[in-house]
């Protein structure tokens, strides 16, 4: 056990340990100085980070505190939030993603989200996932048939569902809506997948089975995860923002902000002593 917070260094034993760190990793996007308003209200205060590539980065913090906020900045879906604005910047592979003139579906499409509650459409399985395919313009039969089986199986879905591809989504259980929901969004090969407290509306075993699919999916894609679980943070991401009040207040490896934070605001709140 870490005698400042009581988490045991042995969990983190699959991240790369303490000595990971964000210098050495590829960096997928890049937010600067970013501070966002909802009308006169100011949600986010200047934030400055770099996500690396390939990763699961976890942004934990108590409720109201901006993470899901800063999350949906990255797709750009705070556009649709009326009176929302923005200063700043972020960046993907160097490209600012709010210039003007930015193709925001592209956007959408190369950064893929997932919600807390699992949002199939109403149709098929089989339609779920070619759904953006579809919507590309892919007709070819064959292509959608191996993607399906492709995204299904790298959602862990693929033997539950094969014999049933064109019963209606709403058929599957909480926890197979959200792997489908979650393979919808890598059919399309996103780069980076947001998920959104992917789990909070599961069981614990469904929970476990999509802990299990991030640490296998992060092989190929970046992820950002929301999580009010600390352990849920502590067990699957690499990286580790803890916020407070809109602004990142201590950021680094999940290994070290668990068991030996920098801040003290940090380590109350993962002791449980505040939030
Ligand atoms: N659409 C909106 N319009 C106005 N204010 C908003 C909107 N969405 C969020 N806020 C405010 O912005 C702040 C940050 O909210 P946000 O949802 O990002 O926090 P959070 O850390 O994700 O919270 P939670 O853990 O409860 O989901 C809060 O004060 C919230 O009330």
């Amino acid at each position: 056990m870490s005698p400042e917070t009581g988490f045991d260094p042995s969990l983190f034993a699959g991240q790369g340990g303490a000595s990971r760190s964000l210098s050495q990793e590829d960096i997928a996007l890049t937010v600067e100085d970013l501070k966002l308003f909802y009308g006169n209200t100011q949600a986010l205060h200047g934030v400055n980070m770099s996500i690396p590539s390939k990763c699961v980065t976890a942004f934990i913090g108590p409720s109201g505190c901006g993470k899901s906020t800063l999350l949906r900045c990255f797709n750009r879906m705070n556009d649709l939030v009326d009176g929302c604005r923005i200063e700043g910047a972020i960046r993907m592979h160097g490209d600012d993603i709010y210039a003007k003139g930015t193709d925001t579906a592209e956007l959408r499409r190369r950064v893929g989200m997932v919600f807390q509650k699992p949002n199939p459409f109403p149709k098929s399985i089989y339609e779920n996932i070619a759904y953006g395919l579809r919507l590309q313009g892919v007709r070819d039969k064959r292509v959608l048939d191996e993607v399906v089986e492709r995204s299904l199986k790298s959602v862990a879905l693929w033997d539950e569902v094969k014999d049933r591809l064109q019963s209606n989504a709403f058929g599957l259980s909480g926890g197979q809506q959200q792997r489908l929901v979650i393979g919808r969004a890598i059919a399309i090969e996103p780069e980076v997948l947001l998920l959104d407290e992917p789990c909070s509306a599961l069981d614990p075993l469904s929970t476990l089975k999509i802990e299990e699919l991030m640490v296998e999916l992060k092989d190929q894609y970046t992820i950002v995860i929301v999580t009010h679980n600390m352990q849920q943070a502590a067990r699957v991401s690499d990286y580790t923002a803890y916020m407070y009040l809109g602004e990142l207040v201590e950021y680094g490896s999940t290994s070290k902000l668990f068991t030996t934070p920098t801040k003290k605001e940090t380590e109350d709140y993962i002791t449980g002593r505040f939030g």
